[in-house]
């Protein structure tokens, strides 16, 4: 039975710089199984670096990043390898290696990191494009497909491991609000049918306002986080002034005519 409290990820005092350049310090939060965590603010404010840290791209300058009980960073490289295999990653330029299909992009982490054999490998991908509505493309070439079927590609290929963890970084980029909210209900999907904790960098107030219970926000001009809570909360309940503009300048639901402008998915 999945606890709701249990606390995956702990962030503690983080402080992630490049070179002098401090981008945010004294970044903490608690990440609970189950939940679908937003990190919003405005551009630049380190959104994207908070995620590269927290998955092992970035060494922060300070603080700690509990995994389990184990201090993420203080870990051999092998420990963190290890722990990396809890997680699974769509960053923003996600993109498919676009000489290889659909099938063999999702078959690429199970070649590189199992000892499945090729039938099981092939089963295991048929499974993973299923989840995310793709089987039948499992023979096309990332060109031959569109931009939102792409994503959930990208997403199968990021669940291929099986992983405890998603971070996904501006998953709903460059897609139009339909194909943008299929691609809510399919991450919704994976956290209650798979029971996978979510960590979503968005400026998609629409898509966060659906999915996400719990999240930060970091301020880029004091360089640290001004407050915590679900987006739906921070737009109903916030009165600091960067929160409100930033979720009153994007809180609108797409209109009819976006609405209509229907993309093959
Ligand atoms: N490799 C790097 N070297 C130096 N500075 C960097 C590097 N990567 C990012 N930065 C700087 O760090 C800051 C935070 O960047 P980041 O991409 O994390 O912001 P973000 O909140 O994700 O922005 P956006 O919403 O526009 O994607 C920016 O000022 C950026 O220029």
């Amino acid at each position: 039975m999945m606890s709701a409290q249990e606390t995956l990820i702990s962030v503690r005092n983080l402080q992630l710089s490049f070179g002098p350049k401090i981008i945010q310090q004294e970044v903490s939060f608690d990440l609970k199984r189950g939940s679908i965590f937003a990190v919003m603010g405005g551009s630049g404010c380190g959104k994207s670096t908070l995620l590269r840290s927290i998955v092992g791209l970035l060494r922060p300058t300070a603080g700690q990043i509990m995994v389990g009980g184990e201090d993420y960073w203080a870990q051999p490289d092998d420990r963190r390898t290890a722990i990396n295999r809890r997680y699974g990653v769509l960053f923003q330029g996600g993109a498919l290696w676009s000489s290889m299909t659909v099938g063999e992009n999702v078959a690429l982490p199970l070649e590189m990191f199992t000892s499945l054999t090729p039938d099981e490998i092939t089963e295991l991908v048929r499974l993973k494009l299923g989840l995310v509505g793709m089987e039948h493309a499992i023979d096309l070439f990332p060109y031959e497909i569109s931009g939102g079927m792409c994503k959930r590609a990208g997403l199968a290929r990021a669940i291929a491991l099986e992983p405890d963890i998603l971070f996904f970084d501006e998953p709903s980029a460059g897609l139009d609000p339909i194909t943008s909210a299929r691609l809510d209900d399919l991450i919704l999907s994976l956290r209650d049918g798979l029971g996978a904790t979510i960590v979503i960098v968005s400026h998609e107030l629409p898509s966060l306002l659906t999915i996400a219970d719990d999240g930060i926000f970091l301020d880029a001009k004091t360089h640290r986080p001004i407050t915590h809570g679900s987006p739906r909360a921070l737009l109903d309940n916030c009165t600091i002034p960067e929160v409100t503009a930033f979720m009153h300048r994007s809180a609108t639901i797409p209109s009819q005519t976006e609405q209509k402008a229907e993309q093959h998915v």
